[in-house]
C-alpha cells in the first residue's frame, strides 16, 4: 500500500502521510518521478528500498539511465532510514541486458567517455554502498546485469534465465574491474574459464559455482529477497559494514587510482576498427534473432 507522495525530477519526497491506524504507519515513498526507468520504494517501516529497473525492451544501461541509477544509489545511501536495498527489474523476463551496446557502436567521442565514467561511478557506489544490497534476479542478467548482480550482497535469481560476463561471445573483453569482482565472487579458476569462453549460466549452474546464492520461483523472487534481508538486518550494522569495506576496498581503490586511464583504454579499444566491426554484426544478430 502506498502512502507516500510521488515526486518528479530528483526531489525526494519529504513527507510522509500517516493515518492513525497501525496498519498505516507504514510509509512507502516513491522517490523516482513518474515516466521514470527507474521505480525506488522505500519502506520506512522495515528500513528497505526497493530499485526496480523499468527501461523497455530490454533494461540496458546507456549514459541517461545510468545516471538515474547513480541518482537512486546516491538517494538510497543519504537515506538514514534505508538500511537495505533490494534491485530488481519491472520488465517481465529480464533483469537487465547490460549495457546499452548502442552506446558502444559508432560512438560520439565525448559521449562514450562520459558514458563510460558515469559506469564507473555507479560500479563503485554499488559495490561500496555501506547498507545491505540484494539482487532480486527475475529475469536474463548478461554482463553489464551480471555486473550489478554480482555488486551486491546477496544474489537470488529465479529459474530458467542466464547470468554471465559473456562480453568475449561479442568480440569484446570485459574490463579489469568486471572480472575483479568475479573473481571475489567464484574464485579464479571459474573466472578464468567463464570470462575466457564468454559464459551464459543456466540459473542452476550459477548456483552451483556460487555466482548466485539461490533459486526461488519467479513469484517469490522479491519476498525471498526481503526475508533474506532480515537475516542480515540481524548482524550488528557497524561490525558488518565494516567487514564489508575492509574485503571490497581494495578492488574499489584499483579502479579509483586507474579511473581515466581505464576511460582512455575503454575508448581506444571500443573505437579498433576490429571491435566495430564485431560490435555491429553482434548488434545486427541481435536484431535477426526474431526474424
Ligand atoms: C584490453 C583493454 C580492454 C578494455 C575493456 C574495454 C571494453 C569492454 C567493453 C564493454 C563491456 C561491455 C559489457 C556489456 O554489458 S555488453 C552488453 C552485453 N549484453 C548482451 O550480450 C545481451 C544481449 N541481449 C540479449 O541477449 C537479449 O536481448 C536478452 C536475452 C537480454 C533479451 O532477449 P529478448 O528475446 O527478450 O529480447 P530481444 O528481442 O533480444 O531484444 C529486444 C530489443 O533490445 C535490443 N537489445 C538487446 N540487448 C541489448 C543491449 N545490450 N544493448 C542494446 N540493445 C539491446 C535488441 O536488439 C532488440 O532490439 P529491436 O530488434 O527491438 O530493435
Amino acid at each position: 500500500m502506498r502512502i507516500g507522495i510521488v515526486t518528479s525530477g530528483l526531489g525526494i519526497a519529504r513527507q510522509c502521510l500517516r493515518k492513525n491506524t497501525s496498519v498505516y504507519r507504514t510509509c512507502r515513498r516513491q522517490v523516482t518521478g513518474s515516466g521514470s526507468p527507474l521505480d525506488l520504494n522505500v519502506d520506512s517501516k522495515t528500513g528497505i528500498a526497493v530499485l526496480s529497473m523499468n527501461k523497455p525492451p530490454v533494461n540496458s544501461l546507456n549514459l541517461e539511465f545510468l545516471t538515474e541509477l547513480n541518482i537512486a544509489l546516491e538517494k538510497v545511501e543519504n537515506d538514514k532510514q534505508c538500511k537495505g536495498l533490494i534491485i530488481t527489474s519491472s520488465i517481465p523476463k529480464i533483469f537487465s541486458a547490460g549495457l546499452d551496446i548502442t552506446e558502444m557502436y559508432q560512438p560520439d567521442i565525448d559521449r562514450l567517455e562520459e558514458f563510460w565514467r558515469t559506469l564507473q561511478d555507479m560500479w563503485i557506489k554499488l559495490y561500496g554502498m555501506n547498507c545491505v544490497t540484494i539482487a532480486a534476479i527475475n529475469g536474463h542478467s548478461p554482463a553489464g546485469g551480471c555486473l550489478m548482480s554480482m555488486s551486491c550482497d546477496y544474489r537470488i535469481m529465479a529459474p530458467n534465465y542466464t547470468i554471465g560476463l559473456n562480453e568475449t561471445q561479442l568480440g569484446i573483453v570485459a574490463p579489469f574491474w568486471f572480472a575483479d569482482v568475479m573473481l571475489n565472487t567464484v574464485g579464479f579458476r571459474q573466472t578464468e574459464m567463464a570470462l575466457q569462453l564468454g559464459t551464459l549460466f543456466k540459473t542452476e549452474e550459477a548456483l552451483n559455482i556460487g555466482l548466485i546464492d539461490k533459486v526461488v520461483p519467479q513469484e517469490e523472487v522479491l519476498s525471498a529477497a526481503q526475508q533474506e534481508m532480515q537475516r542480515w538486518f540481524k548482524i550488528p550494522g557497524f561490525a558488518r559494514q565494516l567487514s564489508k569495506t575492509e574485503l571490497r576496498r581494495p578492488t574499489i581503490e584499483k579502479l579509483l587510482k586507474k579511473k581515466e586511464e581505464d576511460i582512455g583504454y575503454f575508448r581506444d579499444y571500443i573505437t579498433k576498427d576490429a571491435i566495430q566491426k564485431s560490435l555491429g554484426m553482434y548488434l545486427e544478430s541481435l536484431k535477426n534473432r526474431r526474424k
